[in-house]
């Protein structure tokens, strides 16, 4: 028998009507990563949910915001829900929930007028044919949720354990000691800085973007009113959005002018951009046809190029290796919750132990096309410790002709809290924080450089 949720009548709702677009987008988006679809992104269900609405640019960016708060604070909304609802939460109905979070988050965190966000709200139920007979109780339930919302603010308790899922909670207790998790799990109601790399001029870009310039290299904006392609040198590809610590492995990896390099999981390029403004020449390998279409546009602005392969890196020749391999392998990307808070919610324990045995076998193919005396470097921007250091210490152990070299703090600019007991570096969404108030932090990566023996 096929699930509920397949078998729903779409909400007809007025598009007339200002801000219930936007509303509806969120809702359905949220209501799929609820729902039985687990493994979407976020931005790809808001997608989807967007095919048809026609949403402008502001309304597509409230949408986001909507859905990318419901899942930030996703532990504490449910809970302040369950306490005002006879039954708890409802269970197997993600558009009912869906609704009551997404309204409940537009009223706790965001700056949305509160009889906007209840009245939208009641509007969406009574256009869904599944749950109009509920608009009352959604209207008495958000109604409740903007009155005490003091009083539910200041009862919102510990984050690590009650806004983070018990398997993520009980991993990183366990991984990086309890005070630790504790900071991770604050890092991730904060949201994250938009993190510029700048391969040259740097200082002038600064003082012209107006950002902080970060000792790691970074240029660090602390806000962006408007999209990032309205900002200076965004056309003339004098830059491009990466995060601080996602700019590290490539600099760990120190590509130089004229090397043969390979990037084996290229798309959507910010790695391969930093590979080929340093002289080299990039192979750019990714298996997603559509994220090297991204990769292309992106190397044509800032005016690089790479040889762009579509192929499983899996099945590469390895006739002809390499000097230095870059492999930014496919993880459970849970350092990138700060950002993308639905990871947290939609990942499972399942997706670190799958996407652990793909990374050894890329990791194995990295090693083979890396030549005698070359080098290699192996990231992921997972917290998880079998998509880091686990896998380097396996690693190691199958393939003796390889050896680390354990990073020191000159190649971090001092940053010694950027380095793992075994030499490697482990970013946390914790670390840098306080910087330029909000926009502290950093996305939790992990980076491996290796040489095979010569
Ligand atoms: C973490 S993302 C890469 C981000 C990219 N390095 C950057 O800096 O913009 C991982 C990429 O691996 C690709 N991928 C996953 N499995 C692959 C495989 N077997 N062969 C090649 N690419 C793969 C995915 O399509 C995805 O684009």
């Amino acid at each position: 028998m096929a699930p509920p949720h397949n078998r729903r009548t779409p909400p007809a709702f007025d598009p007339t009507v200002p801000g219930l677009a936007a509303r509806h987008v969120a809702r359905e988006a949220v209501a799929t990563l609820l729902g039985p679809a687990r493994g979407l992104a976020l931005e790809d269900a808001l997608a989807q949910a967007g095919r048809g609405a026609r949403l402008e640019p502001g309304e597509a960016a409230l949408a986001r915001a909507i859905a990318t708060a419901s899942f930030r604070r996703l532990g504490f909304i449910k809970a302040a829900l369950a306490a005002r609802l006879r039954d708890g939460v409802p269970k197997d109905r993600p558009h009912l929930l869906a609704l009551l979070v997404t309204g409940a988050a537009q009223i706790l965190d965001l700056a949305v007028a509160d009889h906007a966000a209840v009245d939208l709200s009641v509007r969406l139920t009574k256009a869904d044919p599944q749950l109009q007979h509920l608009a009352p109780l959604v209207n008495a339930v958000l109604r409740r949720i903007a009155r005490e919302r003091e009083a539910i603010r200041a009862q919102e308790g510990d984050p690590l354990t009650h806004n983070t899922p018990d398997w993520l909670a009980h991993r990183w207790r366990t991984t990086y000691g309890e005070a630790a998790a504790h900071r991770i799990a604050i890092a991730h109601l904060e949201g994250a800085a938009v993190d510029l790399t700048v391969p040259r001029d740097l200082e002038t870009w600064a003082d012209r973007l107006g950002g902080l310039r970060l000792d790691l290299g970074s240029i660090r904006l602390a806000e962006v009113r408007d999209s990032v392609a309205e900002l200076p040198g965004y056309t003339e590809g004098a830059w491009w959005v990466q995060d601080a610590a996602a700019a590290l492995p490539v600099r760990l990896l120190a590509p130089g002018p004229g090397e043969r390099v390979a990037d084996l999981c290229a798309a959507p390029g910010g790695k391969t951009a930093q590979i080929a403004a340093a002289g080299a020449t990039v192979t750019a390998v990714d298996r997603s046809a559509a994220r090297l279409e991204r990769l292309g546009r992106n190397l044509e602005r800032l005016g690089l190029s790479a040889e762009v392969v579509t192929a499983d890196a899996l099945e590469l020749p390895e006739d002809a290796p390499f000097d230095a391999v870059l492999l930014d392998a496919p993880c459970s990307a849970t350092g990138t919750i700060r950002r993308h808070p639905d990871v947290a919610w939609t990942k499972n324990e399942t997706d670190v132990i799958r996407l652990a045995g793909l990374q050894r076998r890329l990791l194995d193919k990295a090693a083979r096309l890396t030549r005698p005396g070359g080098r290699l470097v192996y990231c992921t921007c997972s917290l998880e410790p079998e998509e880091g250091g686990g896998q380097i210490a396996d690693f190691l152990n199958r393939n003796p002709d390889f050896e680390r070299i354990a990073l020191t703090p000159e190649r971090l600019a001092g940053h010694a809290e950027l380095i793992d007991a075994s030499g490697d570096l482990r970013t946390l969404p914790s670390h840098l924080a306080g910087g330029t108030g909000r926009a502290g932090g950093l996305d939790g990566f992990f980076a491996s450089l290796l040489r095979r023996r010569g």
